[in-house]
């Protein structure tokens, strides 16, 4: 507390030296003697660099090594009258009302001015040595900002289009308050019928040609947004779908869709939207600055004070509103995955009787949204608020000088009135610049993160080249290891090795976990061992060419995935040109055509979302269809019979055995279904841990014969 005071005291003791010691130096340097002694210019730039030597002194004295914002607020405080006389006596070769200094009106007015000069500086101009990052974010943010300008490239012309209307529809749009102010003029002194009559042609002619180009700058930047939105989509799209499986395991679903949705929409926004509107505002507000200072270069010193603040004001809003719309985004997110979670596990939370339970935990996420949205209108109120008054008190400044003006005959009325419509879209268009420009750094921000995603190279490559003409379908796992990107801590395989040979069933068999699926991943390629390698007919499995070898390679999961469409579309995936002959072939060896031809539309009947309209028996049978109608050279079966009844079963074994030469990998928990295989593979703790025929492993009673007796006994007979 003791220390709080001695600190404030300190405070209190330097503020009122200092202002003591200035304004003894501002009235000082007023006397005449002064002015006969040294001239007028000597004396201001004197009593400039007198003041800055005494300030500065003043607190190191009090306070220590002054602040960079104190010094910056010295210096524009000291300097500012010099450099505002110098400047008014080279432009309008008068001296000005402050020039005789001495007055009080103008030390305070300089005062504000220097405290708005610093904080604009502080504001806009990082302090390198505090940040020594912000220059290396500048030049990030350029290049990203230079490379989403080149996205832009197919709609120049268009673009090219849309500026040059833009800047029709400002400079039409300037004159229009100018030529209101200009009628009021006539309508105030002696009127004079064909000038009224040519400034009311005048206005509305900018009034039209302002409408109709802020029209087509409009439709044309639209366009332009969104055709390079929708392209940067479907690069993002493509990029997304060239990624290995890993990416999409340890990224959440919800980052990947917000890139896709809302990055790139921001992206589009950026040169379509931000620069239409940066530039704009920009042309504008300088064109009023100039007509204004046509005006009364005074009262556009005295409004121009405003913009610091005013952009302060913006800064500190901006801060507190992103982080309060990102917080209640992340929030509103969290909302939306409880409600989307409990829709489509509507069956679980009825059997469960949890419905009242679910209600209050979505109540209790949404109310943290509903928190965050009520700061984020405070914030916002607050802001309305203090921008309000600012602008109040300058207009009432602006109105105070005006009058004096216009008495001492400096300005007209009509002029005051065109000034003071000037005055306002000014301030709207100084709050809009320093907005975009905030909002532009952001939508850079975004395309980082798009363009993140669309650099990223794939772990697991897919630039094999590899199209034999000859392939026997010869797979060999050697040494392999591997552990999940998602779990890298945990080996799943371990010195894993098996042969599969062509025209040979081969059965991967083994308790739940051990790592049997994992070898259907790796052999389609969803990731890349840590070490070893999967040979095809002797080459690594990599060097093949991408499609070449997803042709050769069909795969059957547990849990079949069908899309949205026909089943005669979900059959013929990913194939061009397949006659319907060739789908009843395939779905006549899944036992699938009868089923289908019972059905209202045949082949042509939508499946639903996910092939929710049929059973999972139906669902697999399309699954293994869609595989068989590729004639594929391997054939991997992953635990397909569990959904599967006998005769399906049976039906579909006996289709599998009669294609000559296929290298087949079967997965089975039912181990009556394998019994036949060439070779059966018990997998144990992602190793090899048995391996040899039906019999052979019967007779080494090792845990092949356990397995089987534990099925045995647990009821579900292996024969
Ligand atoms: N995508 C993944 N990310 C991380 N770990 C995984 C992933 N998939 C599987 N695992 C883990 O790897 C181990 C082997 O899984 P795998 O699916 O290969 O077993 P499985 O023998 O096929 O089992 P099941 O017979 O139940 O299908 C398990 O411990 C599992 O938890």
């Amino acid at each position: 507390m003791a220390a709080i005071t001695a600190t404030t005291m300190r405070k209190v003791v330097a503020f009122t030296l200092s202002v003591s010691v200035d304004l003894l130096l501002f009235y000082a340097s007023g006397f005449a003697v002064f002015h006969s002694v040294f001239g007028h210019f000597t004396r201001v730039w004197l009593s400039a660099a007198l003041r800055w030597l005494a300030l500065i002194g003043v607190s190191l004295l009090t306070l220590g090594v002054p602040k960079a914002l104190l010094i910056r607020f010295i210096t524009a405080h000291s300097l500012l009258p010099a450099v505002f006389e110098t400047g008014t006596n080279a432009l309008y070769r008068e001296e000005s009302e402050c020039g005789q200094l001495g007055d009080v009106r103008c030390w305070l007015m300089f005062s504000g001015a220097s405290l708005a000069a610093a904080l604009f500086w502080e504001i806009t101009i990082p302090d390198t040595d505090e940040d020594p990052t912000g220059k290396e974010k500048k030049q990030k943010a350029r290049v990203l900002f230079m490379r989403v300008v080149r996205l832009y490239r197919p709609d120049y012309l268009l673009m090219l289009g849309g500026l040059v209307f833009l800047s029709l529809a400002v400079i039409c749009e300037m004159f229009i308050p100018f030529y209101t102010g200009r009628v009021i003029d006539i309508l105030g002194s002696n009127y004079q019928q064909n000038d009224f009559l040519s400034a009311l042609l005048f206005m509305g002619l900018y009034s039209l040609g302002s409408s109709v180009s802020a029209g087509c700058r409009g439709g044309l930047l639209l366009c332009v947004i969104n055709s390079c939105t929708c392209r940067i989509k479907v690069m993002l799209f493509e990029a997304l779908t060239k990624q290995e499986i890993g990416f999409f395991e340890t990224i959440k679903t919800g980052e990947i869709t917000s890139r896709l949705f809302k990055d790139t929409t921001l992206v589009g926004k950026t040169v379509g939207l931000n620069v239409n509107v940066l530039l704009r505002t920009f042309l504008k507000t300088m064109g009023m600055i100039y007509l204004m200072m046509n005006l009364s270069w005074k009262l556009t010193f005295l409004v121009l004070m405003e913009t610091p603040i005013t952009s302060l004001l913006q800064n500190i809003y901006d801060t507190h509103f992103q982080r309060l719309s990102l917080a209640m985004q992340g929030s509103l997110a969290l909302a939306n995955e409880a409600a989307n979670e409990v829709v489509s596990g509507i069956r679980v939370v009825r059997s469960f009787n949890t419905e009242k339970h679910e209600a209050r935990h979505y109540d209790s996420r949404l109310m943290d949204t509903h928190e965050l949205k009520t700061q984020r209108s405070t914030v916002r109120a607050v802001y309305l608020l203090a921008r309000r008054l600012t602008g109040l008190a300058m207009q009432v400044f602006v109105l105070y000088y005006g009058r004096l003006f216009i008495q001492s005959g400096q300005i007209t009325m009509g002029n005051l009135v065109s000034f003071i419509l000037y005055q306002s879209n000014l301030g709207t268009s100084i709050r809009t610049l320093t907005y975009v420009f905030g909002d532009m750094l952001n939508s850079v921000g975004a395309a980082g993160k798009v363009f993140e995603y669309l650099d990223r190279k794939a772990l697991v490559s897919t630039d094999g080249k590899l199209k034999p003409d000859q392939l026997r379908g010869h797979i060999s796992f050697r040494n392999l290891n591997f552990a999940y990107p998602a779990n890298p801590n945990k080996t799943v395989l371990q010195d894993f090795s098996v042969e599969l040979k062509p025209g040979q069933i081969t059965a991967l068999v083994g308790p739940s976990g051990e790592g049997k699926s994992t070898c259907v991943s790796l052999l389609e390629r969803f990731y890349e061992p840590q070490d070893g390698e999967i040979l095809l007919d002797g080459e690594p499995l990599k060097s093949y060419d991408h499609c070449f070898l997803h042709k050769k390679i069909s795969v059957v999961n547990q849990e079949p995935v069908l899309f949205s469409g026909t089943i005669r579309q979900n059959i013929e995936y990913g194939l061009k040109g397949c006659s319907l002959d060739e789908i009843k072939e395939a779905a006549m060896k899944v036992n699938a055509h009868n089923f289908i031809m019972q059905l209202e539309k045949g082949y042509d009947t939508e499946v639903g979302e996910g092939g929710g309209q049929l059973s999972k028996s139906e669902r697999q049978r399309i699954a293994i269809a869609r595989a068989l109608i590729r004639r594929p050279l391997v054939l991997i079966l992953d635990e397909i019979t569990s959904s599967l009844d006998a005769e399906n079963e049976n039906k579909i074994q006996q289709s599998l055995s009669s294609i000559p030469n296929q290298t087949l990998l079967v997965i089975a928990h039912r181990l009556k279904t394998i019994e036949n295989a060439d070779q059966i593979v018990v997998v144990s703790g992602g190793k090899v841990k048995e391996r040899g025929t039906h019999r052979e492993l019967m007779d080494m009673k090792g845990s092949y014969y356990k397995l089987r007796e534990e099925l045995f006994t647990e009821g579900n007979s292996p024969q």
